[in-house]
């Protein structure tokens, strides 16, 4: 699979309530956004970007690439923003990412991609030891109906829905502190890069 055959979505759409409900990809680290932290990780492992919010989409306009908002309602999960990206994308391919997690492996991506393509899988997620990170989930576009019908059942749990579905797990025990996220505004405090 080729670079350009795949969309990179960062994850912006969530209610940040253990933040206090900030909007969490628009606090600061570094003196930078951490939607800005991402993107920069991201954008060369991947073709076209998007960014999938729910509030603010005029600030995250401005950071060049399409924002789109969940078409399910009420903040339904981070599977919601798959979906609006699904939708949105014209890749056969779709990457996510969230927006907390700002030191990402630089090979996610080519990894995931390496692992579903060797598995012919539809869907590869990352993992550290026993730890899935299904927010770091490579997927094919035409999944799009399937997630659809899973969440409109009012399903939410990201594991359940890929569960039925041909899934490569992808081991990153390398790195395990890229995957490190920010939940608090102690931890935004005290975030460092890993070593
Ligand atoms: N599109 C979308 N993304 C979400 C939603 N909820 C969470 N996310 C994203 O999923 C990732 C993990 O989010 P969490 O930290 O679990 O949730 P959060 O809403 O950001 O923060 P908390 O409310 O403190 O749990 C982040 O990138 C969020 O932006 C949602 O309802 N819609």
């Amino acid at each position: 699979m080729e670079r350009g055959e795949i969309t990179g979505v960062v994850l912006a759409g969530g209610l940040g309530r253990r933040m206090g409900g900030v909007d969490k990809g628009l606090q600061e680290l570094d003196g930078r956004p951490l939607v800005a932290h991402i993107i920069e990780r991201l954008q060369p492992q991947v073709g076209p970007l998007l960014i999938n919010a729910n509030r603010n989409a005029e600030v995250y306009a401005r950071f060049g690439c399409p924002v789109v908002a969940d078409a399910v309602p009420d903040f339904a999960g981070p599977l919601a923003g798959l979906h609006a990206a699904l939708a949105a994308a014209s890749t056969p391919w779709v990457v996510t990412v969230p927006c907390d997690s700002p030191f990402l492996p630089a090979d996610l991506v080519s990894r995931l991609a390496g692992a579903a393509e060797q598995a012919s899988a539809g869907v590869a997620v990352a993992r550290t030891g026993d730890q899935v990170h299904p927010v770091f989930c490579l997927c094919r576009r035409e999944l799009r109906d399937h997630l659809g019908d899973y969440l409109a059942r009012g399903e939410r749990k990201f594991t359940g829905w890929y569960a039925s579905l041909a899934t490569v797990e992808v081991a990153f025990d390398d790195q395990p502190a890229a995957f490190e996220n920010i939940n608090t505004v102690a931890e935004l405090a005290s975030f460092s890069r890993p070593a």
